[in-house]
């Protein structure tokens, strides 16, 4: 079953086009990465489609709701993990979960029972009540995560995910991920890290100047071709330095 989809997304910032064609569309059940480089449109997208910003023209659809009409009604059914956010510098963990435990209906006891989770999972329960603006770089990133999973949404929104984690959190975030996906949810990623893509996605659409260049099943790739062979050959097409003097 198709729950996101878009049709010809086209954004411009004055004379840049962010998004220009976009048309991509994800089932349930699929953890798909937007991978592209620097630029490529990326967030923009996942802005339009959690109704963060609206698109000039084309459509947006998640879970049969268009975004640009009834934002608040994507955001309620929707996680969020957005690329530079930081939780709120005034609250710790707690109480920033608890915020979202109220924004997203959840009862008390349920938040409660999910900060004691995901504080385990990513090993930060010392840290639950320091103020966030006390906490490190990565300390941050993993309250956003649990507060994009709180209320385990269907479908979850997630900008570069592992930016900022140590090897090992990232491989538990890693797994959590698949197992999420494996239980009937969908997660769509947005990165320009080929080898996260690689490893972890079901499917991988690679953005290049705001349109969707290649479609790429990562699992189904030739033994002599690699996810960077498909991303070069699509998107390597700048005359810039290569790193060679
Ligand atoms: N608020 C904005 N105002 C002006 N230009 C913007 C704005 N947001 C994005 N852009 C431009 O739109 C283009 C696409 O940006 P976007 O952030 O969607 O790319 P991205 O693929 O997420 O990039 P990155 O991987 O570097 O985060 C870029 O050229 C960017 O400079």
């Amino acid at each position: 079953m198709t729950v996101i989809r878009t049709e010809r997304l086209a954004k411009a910032y004055g004379d840049v086009a962010a998004l220009d064609g976009l048309s991509l569309s994800v089932d349930s059940g699929e953890l798909y990465g937007l991978l592209g480089p620097n630029g490529a449109g990326k967030t923009t997208a996942m802005e339009v489609l959690t109704g963060q910003t609206v698109a000039d023209s084309g459509e947006a659809e998640v879970l049969g709701v268009d975004p640009e009409t009834d934002p608040i009604g994507v955001r309620e059914r929707v996680g969020i993990l957005p690329e530079k956010e930081s939780p709120p510098s005034f609250s710790t963990p707690r109480e920033y979960f608890q915020f979202v435990g109220s924004v997203r209906g959840m009862t008390d006891e349920r938040v409660d029972e999910q900060t004691e989770t995901w504080a385990q999972r990513l090993s930060f329960a010392e840290k639950l009540d320091t103020l966030s603006t006390d906490l490190s770089r990565g300390q941050q990133q993993k309250t956003m995560i649990a507060g994009a999973f709180l209320h385990e949404p269907e479908v979850v929104f997630i900008d570069e995910p592992l930016a900022n984690l140590d090897p090992i959190v990232q491989e538990r975030v890693k797994r959590f991920l698949t197992n999420y996906r494996e239980a009937g949810n969908t997660v769509v990623v947005s990165t320009h890290n080929v080898e996260v893509a690689a490893e972890l996605c079901s499917r991988v659409g690679v953005v290049n100047a705001g349109e969707l260049v290649a479609e790429v099943v990562p699992s189904e790739l030739a033994t002599d071709e690699t996810l960077l062979d498909v991303f070069i050959e699509h998107v390597d097409d700048r005359e810039e330095w290569t790193g060679d003097e």
